[in-house]
C-alpha cells in the first residue's frame, strides 16, 4: 500500500524521467515577474508556472491548507515548502512541456533547499528582476487584482521578507554563476529586450546561415 511518502516519491520520480529544464524567475513584489514571464512563454515555448498563483488557487479550492496559506500571504510570510513543492511538482506533470518559469520560488533557504533535495532539478539559469522598491510598491498598488495582500501594509511586510530571505537565495546562484540579473525598472518592452537577449544568446543569433542547425535555428535568425 502507498504511504504519503510513496505518492510523493513517486511524483519526483516521474518528474524526474521527463528531465524538465526549469529557469526560476525572482525578483521583489511587483519587479514584473509575472508580465514577463507571459512574454516569455509566448516568444520560447516555456510553461510558467507562478508560486502564488498555484498557493491562490489551492487556497481558492478550499483544501485543508486554504487557511494556513491564506494567513501567511496576508502576513507577506513564505509558505511551507513541502505544500508549494507538491504543487509545483504537479503543475509541472500535468502541463505536458518540460520547459518551464518556475516564478518567485525559491523564495527563501527552505523553498531552495527542499526544492532540490526532493525533486534534483538544478535550475538552467535564475533570471532576477531587479526594480527599486519605490517602483515595485508603486506598481504594486496599482496592480488592481483585487489581491488581499496588495495594501500597503502587507507590501512593507513582503519588502522586508524578500530583503532578509529571498536576496539571500539570489546571492547563492550568483556565487554559482547562474544568475542573469536585469534591470527591471524599465518600461515593459524594455524589459522583454533584456530578456529576449537571455533567452536568445547572441553567440547564436550571430550565427547567420550556420550549417548543421535544425529546426530550432530558423526562430532564432
Ligand atoms: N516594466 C514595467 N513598467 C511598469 N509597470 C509594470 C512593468 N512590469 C509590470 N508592470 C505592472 O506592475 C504590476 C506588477 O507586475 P507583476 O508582473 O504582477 O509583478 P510581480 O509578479 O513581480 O509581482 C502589474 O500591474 C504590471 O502590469
Ligand atoms: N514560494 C512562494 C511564493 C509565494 N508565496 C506566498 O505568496 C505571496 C504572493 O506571491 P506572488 O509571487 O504571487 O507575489 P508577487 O511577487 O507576484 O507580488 C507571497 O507574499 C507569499 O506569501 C509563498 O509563500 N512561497
Ligand atoms: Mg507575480
Amino acid at each position: 500500500m502507498g504511504t504519503a511518502n510513496d505518492s510523493s516519491k513517486d511524483i519526483s520520480v516521474r518528474l524526474a524521467e521527463k528531465k524538465p529544464k526549469v529557469v526560476f524567475v525572482l525578483g521583489g513584489p511587483g519587479s514584473g515577474k509575472g508580465t514577463q514571464c507571459e512574454k516569455i512563454v509566448q516568444d520560447f515555448g516555456y510553461t510558467h508556472l507562478s508560486a502564488g498563483d498555484l498557493l491562490r488557487a489551492e487556497k481558492n479550492s478550499g483544501s485543508e491548507n486554504g487557511i494556513m496559506i491564506q494567513n501567511m500571504m496576508n502576513e507577506g510570510k513564505i509558505v511551507p515548502s513541502e505544500v508549494t513543492i507538491k504543487l509545483l511538482q504537479k503543475a509541472m506533470l500535468e502541463s505536458g512541456n518540460d520547459k518551464f518559469l518556475i516564478d518567485g520560488f525559491p523564495r527563501n533557504e527552505e523553498n531552495r533547499a527542499a526544492f532540490e533535495a526532493v525533486t534534483k532539478i538544478e535550475p538552467e539559469f535564475v533570471l532576477y528582476f531587479n526594480c527599486s522598491e519605490k517602483e515595485m510598491e508603486r506598481r504594486i498598488l496599482n496592480r488592481n487584482q483585487g489581491r488581499e495582500d496588495d495594501n500597503i501594509e502587507t507590501i512593507r511586510k513582503r519588502f522586508k521578507v524578500f530583503l532578509e530571505s529571498s536576496l539571500p537565495v539570489i546571492e547563492y546562484y550568483k556565487g554559482k554563476g547562474k544568475v542573469r540579473e536585469i534591470d527591471a525598472a524599465k518600461p515593459v518592452e524594455e524589459v522583454f529586450e533584456e530578456v529576449k537577449g537571455i533567452f536568445n544568446p547572441p553567440e547564436v543569433r550571430k550565427v547567420v546561415g550556420g550549417r548543421g542547425w535544425g529546426r530550432g535555428c530558423c526562430a532564432i535568425l
